[in-house]
């Protein structure tokens, strides 16, 4: 009996697309999924509370009481499932199938009773073979004794009978076989459409989790495409492979052992010789299909590449807009489109001349076999029905060599894939909490120290801080001024722990940031940046990501003293809005206010502002500089401003040159004192001057 999978993997050859076969209907396993099917999604955080009713703020808002504690690090929620951790994929980074086998081995029940099924299902096809042979013996002693009417033949009645029965229980076993072979197939396929699907979310949401993880280095140095598309690709690729060696590779491999098994009754010499020629050919097939593995490798590149080449585009499609670029974009795709398609047409022409040579070779041995098994005939040695078992375990053999080595180099290409994805998603993360990293021993109330530091970017000649020092007590605002490139967005950077010093440390509230958890250090401290960082998300969304946990109310009220309430209510619809890809229906205000209401909602004791008001009109500025003023109560500041006036009301002025702090003081003393300050004043003055 042919099995399903040999059929199968001959359709696919015809294939452009390299995927896991789907076997057709009757004897065979389910047809391939597509990943993300019946994925658990990251549910909305928190439950919308309909009773709430919008709190009416009057005036402006009152500054949350300095001492009240900063959020809450995030819990951990149910789809917050972890299957590997950070360490344990790193471990494994460069080995696919150590990877593969660490998913596979989370869900052992599940795909033990896969194996099983499969196991079952090709022994009773094999098992077919054995009882049509015994049914063509059956059938000629029948014959014999004269079942299709011979008077003569039919006196010997007892026997007849004794040979009818055979007939019978032969056929009733046959049917038995075939159809627990059928059922077999199917129940292993109903449990594949779950396990194989939650095996891609259980990668998935691993992947992501380690992503996150790394240093904002990592993420400037890759394109965001080519990431996201490496996270699916992982997946489809480990979805792709399971298939592969369940209903592809593991069917062939149980067929030759089963039928060679069954072979060594009849004749354990053609036996004998077809393990050896079997074996021959698998491993040259094998070797054939590994020395391909570079053009798999560099197709999988390719394809990385030009998902990430897409979605930076589309990222700048205003910039290509405006350059008027559309031209020297599509240009530049369809090169790489071009690059992409060469590497895979030279990947699957390789993979079809593997499948020439199979055929070449098996239809030789084919011959060869069927020449043998008659020759066996004609000398007494074997029965019509061990011709037929015969002939049916040696087409078995040849062609699941043949099936094998297809998915075998299928897998290799697929595996080659995941190691690629895996060797760019899986380095170790840059920027990890210490060994001994601890909370804050009490309510931080925002002091924060430079001690000595020193930090040079990666490949600089000289560092752009070198034993700086700085010491701003709670509540103190501090407005940071200098030439461009003189290290002030670096002092910001660096209170954030977004890299790590080189010399000297960084306190807050007496304590080193190198040994604070993560999530002490990022409630300590809130950012208003020139440039909000928005999700494609609602409005209440976006606002609420300062503090996860907080109700409709308590982010209307942060909304309210932000002063953005007013322009949301006049939005479609409210607090439900959608602010578009990066927030691109809002202005750039709009979008600084709703900053300032995730700060709000925040409620960190220190405050950094990043050129929060530089980009906008005198008008915004106005209303964002009022939110702003009332978000400043009560904390700590540091400012990074070039426009000095919004920092006349601050009770320090730092004036930096090339990472040395030139002048310190408040901003009354340092106006009247000749110095760098004094000139940056005079400088913006006649400039405002020459505008009007
Ligand atoms: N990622 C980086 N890699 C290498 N060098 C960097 C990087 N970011 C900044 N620098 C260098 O560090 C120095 C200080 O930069 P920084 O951005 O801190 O200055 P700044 O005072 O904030 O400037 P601006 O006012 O223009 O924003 C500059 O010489 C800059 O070229």
């Amino acid at each position: 009996m042919t099995s399903p999978t040999q059929e199968s993997s001959m359709a696919a050859s015809h294939d452009d697309t390299p995927r896991a076969h789907e076997p057709d209907a009757g004897s065979s396993p389910p047809p391939g999924l597509m990943p993300g099917q019946g994925m658990v999604t990251d549910g909305h955080h928190r439950e919308p509370d309909p009773g709430d009713p919008p709190p009416i703020v009057q005036g402006p808002a009152v500054p949350l009481p300095p001492d009240t504690p900063p959020p809450a690090p995030e819990s951990r929620s149910e789809t917050d499932r972890i299957t590997l951790s950070s360490a344990e994929l790193v471990a494994i980074a460069g080995r696919p199938i150590s990877f593969m086998w660490a998913y596979v081995r989370r869900r052992p029940l599940a795909h033990f009773c896969i194996l099983l099924s499969v196991l079952c299902a090709v022994g009773c096809a094999v098992g077919s073979s054995y009882a049509v042979n015994r049914l063509v013996d059956t059938l000629k002693i029948a014959q014999n004794y004269g079942a299709q009417g011979s008077p003569e033949a039919r006196s010997v009645q007892g026997a007849l009978h004794g040979a009818m029965f055979g007939v019978w229980s032969t056929t009733a076993f046959l049917a038995l076989l075939i159809t627990l072979d059928n059922l077999s197939w199917r129940v292993g396929g109903f449990i594949s459409t779950r396990t194989f699907v939650q095996v891609t979310g259980d990668v998935r949401r691993d992947l992501f989790r380690h992503l996150l993880g790394h240093a904002p280095s990592y993420f400037a140095e890759r394109m965001p495409g080519t990431l996201a598309s490496r996270i699916s690709a992982t997946a489809q690729s480990m979805f792709t492979v399971e298939n592969l060696i369940t209903w592809n590779v593991m069917p062939p491999c149980l067929n030759v052992g089963f039928s060679i098994l069954l072979m060594i009754t009849v004749s354990p010499l053609m036996a004998g010789t077809l393990v050896v020629l079997a074996a021959a050919l698998s491993f040259l097939m094998f070797r054939l299909a590994a020395a391909g593995r570079p053009l798999h490798h560099a197709y999988a590149t390719e394809a990385a590449q030009v998902d990430g080449e897409l979605l930076d585009v589309i990222n700048n499609m205003p910039l290509v807009r405006v350059f008027g670029a559309f031209r020297r974009e599509r240009n530049r795709f369809a090169a790489r489109l071009e690059g992409e398609m060469t590497s895979r047409s030279r990947s699957l022409r390789y993979l079809e001349r593997l499948r020439l040579i199979h055929a070449v070779l098996t239809a030789l041995l084919t011959a060869g076999l069927l020449a043998w098994a008659v020759l066996l005939w004609q000398s007494g040695q074997a029965t019509v029905g061990d011709v037929v078992m015969v002939t049916t375990l040696g087409f078995n053999i040849l062609h699941g060599t043949r099936d094998l080595a297809v998915a075998l180099v299928e897998t290799i290409q697929y595996v080659a894939r995941l190691s690629e994805a895996l060797t760019t998603l899986l380095t170790p993360h840059d920027m990890v909490d210490a060994t001994d990293a601890v909370g804050f021993d009490h309510v931080p109330n925002g002091s924060v120290v430079f001690d000595h530091v020193t930090y040079s970017y990666p490949g600089a000649p000289k560092p752009v801080l070198e034993e700086f020092d700085l010491d701003i007590r709670p509540g103190t605002r501090v407005g940071l001024v200098g030439r461009s490139g003189s290290g002030k967005t670096t002092v910001l950077q660096l209170l954030q722990r977004m890299r790590f010093i080189q010399g000297g440390a960084i306190r807050i509230d007496g304590q080193d940031i190198a040994r604070l958890t993560e999530d002490a250090l990022r409630s300590a401290i809130s950012v208003v940046p020139q440039d909000v960082s928005m999700f494609h998300r609602s409005v209440m969304d976006n606002i609420r990501y300062g503090k996860p946990e907080a109700t409709d109310a308590e982010v209307m009220a942060a909304a309210e003293a932000a002063g953005c309430r007013e322009f949301i209510e006049a939005m479609s619809e409210g607090f439900d809005t959608e602010v578009g890809d990066r927030g691109v229906k809002l202005s750039g205000g709009q979008r600084q206010r709703l900053a300032i209401a995730r700060a709000f909602l925040r409620n960190s004791p220190i405050l950094l502002l990043d050129e929060a008001t530089s980009a906008l009109d005198s008008e915004s500025e106005f209303k964002v500089q009022e939110a702003l003023n009332r978000l400043m109560q009560g904390r700590t500041v540091i400012a990074v401003a070039h426009r000095l006036s919004t920092l006349r009301d601050f009770d320090r002025i730092v004036v930096m040159q090339s990472g040395k702090i030139l002048q310190d003081g408040p901003p009354e003393v340092l106006e009247r004192t000749p110095g760098p300050y004094r000139d940056l004043l005079s400088r913006q003055a006649m400039n405002l001057e020459a505008v009007e």
